[in-house]
């Protein structure tokens, strides 16, 4: 479990993104991440991620903090969390060197990468591709090897930006199994969208940012 706690963010000299917010990521359930546009909800999964560190307060994961762990540990935690950008970097290669990239550079030897990334691609229903170069593909086809990489590592915690922004009515419903799925099996993933019906469709629970603060609440409250 992530768990922000009295989270200040703001880049360089600009105003504060985020004003003392505590949000909780757990495992086992999906949470909407909701707000306008510049709200702070991409800002928010990086700090979760471990990408950012906050200027003040701080992030838990599994009970240690993220950022005075420490080396071994701190990497061993952060690897248990996996933030998919809503426009990806793919490497060069083809879409399997791409869904395998996570496993390798942790230790995997080659054969085995391949077979996890093949069954991730299936799940996602992109193994026809798999041979293809990344870099020719669509937006939404590069969404959904940015998420086949994240599942195929196996995370704890999953965290997706804008994971349906580009993806078509049969990949949107195809990602919402498998994330229904992960979830019953005791992954937990958070996800920034726009897309209140889908969020409302996909998660137990909701933050809602807006003007530093984040609100979190039930589906019903927040969204509905
Ligand atoms: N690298 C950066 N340098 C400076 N300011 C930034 C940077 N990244 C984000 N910001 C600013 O921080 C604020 C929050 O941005 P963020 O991307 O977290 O919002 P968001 O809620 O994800 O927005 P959207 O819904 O439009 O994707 C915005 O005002 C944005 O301009």
């Amino acid at each position: 479990m992530i768990r922000l706690k009295d989270v200040w963010y703001r880049y360089s000299d600009n105003n504060w993104v985020l004003r003392g917010i505590d949000v909780e990521i757990r495992e086992g359930e999906v949470l909407a991440i909701v707000g306008p546009n510049g709200a702070g909800k991409t800002t928010l999964m990086k700090i979760a991620a471990g990408i950012y560190r906050p200027l003040r307060g701080r992030v838990e994961a599994w009970g240690r903090d993220l950022w005075e762990a420490p080396g071994a540990e701190r990497l061993a935690l952060r690897r248990r969390i996996v933030y998919v950008h809503e426009r990806p970097i793919l490497i060069r290669g083809t879409v399997l060197d791409n869904i395998a990239y996570g496993l390798r550079i942790r230790g995997l030897d080659r054969e085995k990468a391949q077979r996890r990334a093949l069954e991730a691609a299936r799940l996602l229903g992109i193994d026809g591709l798999l041979d293809r170069p990344a870099t020719g593909l669509s937006r939404g086809q590069q969404q959904l090897v940015a998420i086949a990489r994240a599942l195929a590592v196996e995370p704890k915690i999953l965290l997706l930006d804008e994971p349906f922004a580009h993806l078509d009515r049969e990949k949107r419903r195809l990602l919402l199994n498998v994330l229904e799925k992960l979830a019953s099996s005791g992954t937990g993933a958070a996800i920034a969208t726009h897309d209140t019906y889908l969020a409302a469709r996909i998660a137990s629970r909701a933050v809602l940012v807006e003007n530093g603060k984040a609100e979190t609440g039930s589906i019903d409250e927040l969204l509905l």
